[in-house]
């Protein structure tokens, strides 16, 4: 095996690498601060904050306008990918808690982008089975109760657009991927991880970019 992971990423690599990067705008910056202030034992989950040029970069490149998101808390991704999607482009964000996505919704307001996001309050899994059948989704963002991870992605895979894009996170899962005694949420991934590498409908990577995130292009 080829081994390509030789350089660590220290804190001031890391430092340096989004220093690299295009820079957040101020309602980003600000709804990171503010998730950090009002929800520090739930603020990890937060994307992030290289996730979303990334998202950005990858709704341009995949000139999106019809874009799905699966778990948003504050809207931080929500945000990102929003902000890169034209004018008449939508995105629809799924999440069952009014508290956290309040702070979502005065973000995206502040950023002008509020109507192009469409948020459904509901468990995802409802919310991706009432979408029309057909093949419209040109990306979808996977972020929420991994779980359901796989469930999330059989609803998807049948609406996505040939060419359309899947980015699943938290793909390594902290490391416990590689644990043979994971529970729960790792044990979770780790099944997600062999059902999407077995899924010939898809073309996928896996990245060990932040927690790990897979993209998957839709053959
Ligand atoms: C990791 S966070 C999402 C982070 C978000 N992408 C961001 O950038 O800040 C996971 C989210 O999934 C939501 N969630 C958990 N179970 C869910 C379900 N069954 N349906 C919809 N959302 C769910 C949680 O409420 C939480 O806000």
């Amino acid at each position: 095996m080829s081994k390509g992971n030789t350089t660590k990423i220290t804190d001031e690599l890391y430092a340096y690498v989004l220093a690299h990067n295009p820079p957040l705008d101020a309602v980003q910056r600000e709804l990171i601060r503010t998730t950090w202030e009002r929800f520090p034992d739930s603020a990890m989950m937060q994307s992030a904050e290289e996730q979303g040029p990334l998202l950005a970069f990858l709704v341009r490149l995949t000139g999106a306008r019809h874009i799905v998101e699966v778990g948003t808390f504050t809207g931080f991704s929500a945000l990102s990918m929003a902000q890169a999607l034209p004018r008449d482009g939508r995105l629809i964000a799924c999440d069952v808690s009014e508290e956290w996505t309040a702070y979502g919704r005065e973000a995206w307001a502040r950023a002008g982008v509020a109507d192009r996001i469409e948020l459904r309050i509901a468990p995802a899994r409802d919310t991706l089975r009432a979408m029309p059948d057909e093949p419209h989704i040109d990306l979808a963002y996977l972020d929420a109760d991994k779980v359901n991870y796989i469930a999330y992605w059989e609803e998807l895979v049948p609406r996505l657009r040939q060419g359309g894009l899947i980015v699943s996170d938290n793909v390594l899962y902290g490391g416990a991927v590689v644990d043979p005694d994971a529970t729960g949420g790792g044990a979770a991934i780790k099944e997600f991880n062999a059902h999407v590498a077995a899924d010939r409908r898809m073309e996928s990577v896996m990245l060990p970019v932040s927690d790990g995130i897979t993209l998957s292009r839709k053959r």
